[in-house]
């Protein structure tokens, strides 16, 4: 059986880059999924777009998880208002139970620990640890960018048309959550085996 995802894992930078459509998109996403009841879970800081998508979830009334490396928790601002927060001892502990509580992953712009937080989940999707949909929201060129680098990878053989494909980029953030279809009995997987 199929259906929208009921936890989506937003991954966006801990900075609000230098034009407003980054938080206008941030905003966004956190308005529909607050109003589509679906609980977001994010890496629990206050900081930069992260911080702009929980508040938007909160200020419209719906739940959200934080997952933050207790030595993270200044850097990046601890976010004092949400739902749930979870305090890590390390940075894999965050990233398993993101990885084990979201039923699909958003994408917005970030910064570097925004392309690892990708490529991890499409790396591990690339090696059938997970069939949970991945799904980027490409916001002013920034998903284009990221499509080139793994085009260049399959073009030079170094990975697979189809491993491509695993990334879905949308245009806006209403079609990232009709794209958010999750299978309930998808792939079985412990965390053991990332
Ligand atoms: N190496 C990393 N692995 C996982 N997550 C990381 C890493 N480095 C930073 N992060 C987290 O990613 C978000 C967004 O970071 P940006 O660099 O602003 O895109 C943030 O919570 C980092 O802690």
């Amino acid at each position: 059986m199929s259906a929208i995802a009921r936890t989506i894992a937003v991954f966006c930078g801990s900075r609000l880059g230098n034009d407003p459509v980054y938080q206008q998109v941030a905003e966004h996403a956190g308005k529909v999924l607050a109003r589509e009841g679906i609980r977001l879970v994010y890496g629990g800081g206050a900081n930069g777009l992260m911080g702009v998508v929980a508040d938007s979830v909160i200020r419209a009334g719906g739940d959200v998880t934080g997952v933050i490396p207790e030595f993270l928790s200044e850097r990046e601002k601890m976010h004092e208002c949400v739902s749930e927060l979870i305090v890590t001892t390390s940075m894999h502990e965050r990233k398993q139970i993101m990885f084990t509580r979201a039923e699909a992953f958003w994408i917005l712009p970030g910064g570097f620990g925004t392309f690892d937080e990708m490529m991890e989940i499409l790396t591990w999707r690339q090696l059938d640890r997970h069939d949970k949909p991945i799904i980027l929201v490409n916001t002013d060129g920034w998903g284009e960018a990221v499509m080139a680098m793994l085009k260049t990878a399959v073009r030079q053989g170094f990975a697979s048309e189809q491993a491509c494909a695993l990334l879905q980029v949308v245009p806006d953030v209403e079609t990232a959550l009709a794209c958010s279809v999750w299978r309930e009995q998808g792939i079985p997987v412990s965390v053991d085996t990332l």
